[in-house]
């Protein structure tokens, strides 16, 4: 469904993302590791074209989309939640999952109801500012948002990382269904090894921009975790 090929991302001349070969299939769950500032996120904005310049191909659903603008992206059915969320400040909730329609190919501009079933808490707060909600109800938006592109894979960034407790499994338990009951396929950078192994078909352990250790997730051994990742 998606091939990295020799990817290399750089911010200016600073080269974060070194030949990185990595395929995702269809219908998996894919879960991207590996200690603080190794490339996780370069390697999702280089998948959405956000801020950074790369070489090498991009391959999304048979094209190589490494030349497309952002929107162009999403229009081909790739949903990012990024990290620490990004709800437009001054925009409503609803305005925000909108937001997330207005990027559809299809030109639907209604809000797709898996939204409502996921996170129905948010049909009582429609007309609330965004930024009003707890950080833990803004990750549910943000989620939201990433659905209402009608994506067929979604790109997720640490999506519990900082939230409360309590909404954290219901966080989890959105994301697991997401792919289980609807058949989503998705990317998701996590430092939780629980939710790494609950969530997840396969794994890739980023060290330095290159993959040090890719597998099925029934390989993630402690080992592993510890030499990669120093846990
Ligand atoms: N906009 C930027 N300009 C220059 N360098 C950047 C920029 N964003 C990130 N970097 C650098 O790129 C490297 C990789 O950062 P990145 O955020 O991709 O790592 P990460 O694995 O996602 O880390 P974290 O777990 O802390 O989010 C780091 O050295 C970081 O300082």
């Amino acid at each position: 469904m998606l091939k990295f090929k020799d990817l290399n991302a750089f911010y200016g001349t600073s080269h974060i993302i070194h030949d990185l070969n990595l395929e995702i299939r269809e219908g998996e769950v894919f879960c991207i590791m590996g200690r603080n500032g190794v490339g996780k996120t370069t390697l999702l904005r280089s998948l959405l074209g956000i801020g950074v310049q790369t070489k090498g191909a991009i391959e999304f659903e048979g094209a190589d989309i490494s030349g497309d603008l952002t929107y162009q992206r999403a229009r081909r059915g790739i949903g990012y939640v990024p990290q620490g969320r990004e709800i437009v400040p001054g925009l409503s909730v609803l305005d925000n999952i909108l937001l997330g329609c207005n990027a559809r190919a299809d030109g639907q501009t209604s809000v797709p109801p898996l939204v409502w079933t996921l996170f129905p808490f948010l049909k009582d707060h429609l007309h609330r500012r965004g930024t009003n909600l707890s950080g833990g109800q803004q990750q549910q938006l943000a989620i939201a948002r990433a659905l209402a592109t009608d994506p067929s894979i979604l790109v997720l960034d640490e999506p519990t990382e900082g939230i409360q407790p309590n909404i954290v499994e219901h966080i989890e338990e959105a994301i697991v269904s997401l792919n289980r009951d609807h058949g989503l396929t998705i990317i998701l950078v996590e430092q939780k090894i629980r939710f790494a192994r609950t969530a997840a078909h396969r794994f890739a352990i980023l060290e330095k921009g290159q993959i040090a250790a890719a597998g099925d997730t029934a390989d993630l051994s402690n080992e592993l975790i510890h030499k990669h990742m120093g846990l």
